[in-house]
């Protein structure tokens, strides 16, 4: 479903040139969850920035839904941490926005089944601002999913709530993925949020950014966050950032 093949890039900041991303070859299947882990400013956005088609990788190629990725595509739709809703517009207006190609009827119908499926029907008239943020959050999930996106990328979409919306929204995104099935590509600093979603754990190593290690998660769902698998799966990963295990006094920031 995304095939990134062996893709580099470079950002010129001050005058110079700093590579940002070297050498990065991954593939992810249909209906796969993955999440991207690594320290601060090792390039996890720039990546998901390339896979999006916001930007164009200086070497290499990606592929994704099936075709190489040169723009912006409604087959693959980004979520972002803030939500990214307009304020003037209702929730339901806000849900319709990727879908203005639709006659009005089946618009404002696609608009409310995807509020629905992420509970907030019965909000479809409130404003942004009325809504907790967990709630916007949802609203910007019901968007991207009307769209019908065979991919969905996430940049820390859950980084600005608080622990427990944050356990509810995960609970949420993974009934939805069993219903819709769509492939999920997720940038995270949480490493329990990487365990309890994903299929797969690209762990990112800096300067330049690569992919370092990639860690399968066996345990079936739904995860305990309490189980020892859970907690096998948790050390392994921080192991691999030194924050356990005999190297503690290495100082990382993820
Ligand atoms: N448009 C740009 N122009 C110049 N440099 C950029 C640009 N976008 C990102 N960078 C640089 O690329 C590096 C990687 O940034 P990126 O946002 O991809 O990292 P990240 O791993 O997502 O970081 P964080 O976890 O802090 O969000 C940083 O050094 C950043 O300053």
């Amino acid at each position: 479903m995304v095939d990134v093949s062996e893709v580099t890039k470079t950002y010129k900041a001050a005058g110079k040139n700093e590579l940002i991303l070297s050498d990065i070859s991954l593939q992810i299947r249909d209906g796969e969850i993955v999440s991207i882990l690594g320290q601060s400013g090792c390039g996890k956005s720039t990546l998901l920035h390339l896979i999006a088609g916001f930007d164009t990788p200086d070497e290499g190629s990606i592929i994704a839904a099936g075709s190489e990725v040169l723009r912006p595509s409604k087959r693959c739709v980004m979520l972002f941490q803030n939500y990214g809703l307009l304020p003037w517009r209702s929730v339901v207006n806000n849900v319709e926005l990727g879908l203005l190609d639709e006659p009005p009827e089946e618009r404002r119908s696609r608009a409310l089944s995807y509020l629905k499926l992420v509970g907030l029907d019965d909000r479809s008239n409130h404003f942004p601002h009325q809504l907790s943020g967990g709630m916007q959050q949802r609203v910007a999930l019901a968007r991207a999913l009307a769209i019908r996106p065979t991919i969905i990328l996430m940049d820390e979409p859950f980084a600005a709530l608080d622990t427990f919306t944050r356990y509810y929204l995960q609970n949420e995104l993974l009934s939805i993925h069993a219903k819709e099935k769509t492939t999920i590509v997720l940038v995270t600093h949480d490493v329990d949020e990487a365990v309890f979603l994903s299929d797969r754990v690209l762990i990112m190593s800096a300067g330049p950014g690569q992919i370092h290690k990639e860690i399968h998660i066996h345990s079936p769902r739904p995860r305990d966050r309490g189980h020892a698998d859970f907690q096998y799966y948790r050390k392994l990963i921080l192991d691999e950032f030194r924050f356990t295990g005999p190297q503690m006094s290495e100082e990382y920031s993820i």
